[in-house]
C-alpha cells in the first residue's frame, strides 16, 4: 500500500496527497466501520441527459445533428463533447478553469496538437454560432477544450434518473464531484458509491460508504469497474486503460499481474486521429474567425 505524503484534509477523516504513479490519492485519517459514510457530496456539474429537467437534451441533440451532418471526423462521438459543452454553458470559461481543468486530465503526450485541437473543437464553435452556448465560451483555447473533455471523461460518473438501456439519453453524459474525484480505483475497493437525485436542490448526490472496516492511513478506493471485478487481471487492466487511460497499479493487479510495463497512462479516451504535426500556438482562443476553420480538411462549414 502506498504511503501518504504531504497530506491535505479534503473532508473530515479524509486526506489527499500525491502517490508516485497514481497522481493524487485519498487516505483515511481515522478508522471507519463498514457502512460508515466516508464522503458525501453534491455534483459540481451535471451533463447527464436523463435528469428530471432534461436540460442537457438541447446540446445532446445538437451533437447528434453534427453526427448526422457528417461534417466531422470519422471518430467523432457526441458523448465525448457533451460534458465539456454543458460545463461551459453552466460554469463558464472561468468556472471550467477553476473547477475542472485542475482535475487530472491524463497524459499530456496524448493531447492533440494545436491544429488538431482546433479541428476537434468544431462542435464548440458551432454551438456558439447557433446560440446554444454564449459567445464568451469562445475565449477557451482549443487545447484547453481538449483538456476539459479529457478531465470530464476521467473524473465523471455515469448517472441515469429513470432511463433504461435503449431509452433516449440512457448512460449519456456525466456527473462530477470535487472531492470524490480524488478517489483512485482499486480492484479490491474498500468503498461503495451511490448516486441519487436530490429533488430539493435539483442535483445529484454521491454517497461514499465503507464497504469493509478501514484503518487509519489506508488508501480509500472505489472501483471504476463495479460489475467487472471478476474478470482476469489482463481484462480488468485492458478496460481501465481503454476507458480511463491508466495502467492499474492497485495491490490486486500488482499481485496477479505484476508491475505494469508502462509507467504512465498511455491511452486517451478522446478519440483523435494520429496526426502528430505540431503547428500554431495553443494560447489562442476559439475565436470567431475559427468558426470556418481553414485547416479543417475534413469538415464542412
Ligand atoms: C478520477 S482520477 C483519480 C484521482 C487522480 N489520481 C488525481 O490525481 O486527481 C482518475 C485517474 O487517477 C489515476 N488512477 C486511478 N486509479 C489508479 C490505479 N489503480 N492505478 C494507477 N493510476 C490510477 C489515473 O491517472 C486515472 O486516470
Amino acid at each position: 500500500m502506498a504511503e501518504p505524503q504531504a497530506p491535505a484534509e479534503i473532508a473530515p477523516g479524509v486526506l489527499a496527497c500525491e502517490v508516485p504513479g497514481c497522481g493524487v490519492a485519498a487516505f483515511a485519517a481515522k478508522d471507519f466501520q463498514r457502512g460508515d459514510i466516508v464522503l458525501q457530496e453534491q455534483a459540481i456539474f451535471i451533463s447527464a441527459v436523463d435528469t428530471p429537467s432534461r436540460r442537457n437534451e438541447e446540446i445532446y441533440k445538437a451533437l447528434l445533428a453534427e453526427l448526422h451532418s457528417r461534417r466531422l471526423t470519422a471518430d467523432f462521438t457526441p458523448n465525448a463533447h457533451l460534458g465539456a459543452l454543458v460545463a461551459l454553458r453552466d460554469l463558464g470559461v472561468q468556472g471550467c478553469k477553476d473547477f475542472l481543468l485542475k482535475k487530472c486530465h491524463g497524459d499530456p503526450e496524448q493531447l492533440p496538437n494545436p491544429r488538431l485541437a482546433r479541428q476537434e473543437a468544431a462542435p464548440l464553435r458551432r454551438c456558439i454560432a447557433s446560440g446554444i452556448l454564449p459567445p464568451a465560451c469562445a475565449a477557451l483555447p482549443a487545447v484547453e477544450y481538449a483538456k476539459l473533455r479529457m478531465a470530464i471523461q476521467l473524473n465523471g460518473f455515469r448517472f441515469n434518473f429513470n432511463a433504461q438501456e435503449g431509452d433516449f439519453g440512457y448512460d449519456t453524459g456525466e456527473v462530477l464531484f470535487d472531492k470524490i474525484s480524488r478517489l483512485n480505483h482499486s480492484c479490491t475497493p474498500n468503498l461503495d458509491f451511490n448516486l441519487s437525485w436530490d429533488a430539493d436542490n435539483e442535483t445529484v448526490v454521491n454517497t461514499i460508504t465503507a464497504s469493509t472496516p478501514i484503518r487509519t492511513n489506508e488508501e480509500l478506493n472505489i472501483s471504476y469497474l463495479p460489475l467487472r471485478l471478476k474478470l482476469p487481471v489482463e481484462e480488468r487492466r485492458a478496460q481501465l486503460l481503454k476507458h480511463w487511460g491508466f495502467h492499474c497499479r492497485c495491490s490486486r493487479c500488482l499481485l496477479e499481474g505484476g508491475a505494469p510495463c508502462v509507467a504512465t497512462p498511455a491511452v486517451s479516451r478522446i478519440p483523435h486521429r494520429s496526426d502528430t504535426r505540431s503547428e500554431g500556438s495553443d494560447s489562442e482562443g476559439i475565436c470567431w474567425e475559427d468558426l470556418c476553420d481553414p485547416d479543417a480538411t475534413d469538415t464542412k462549414c
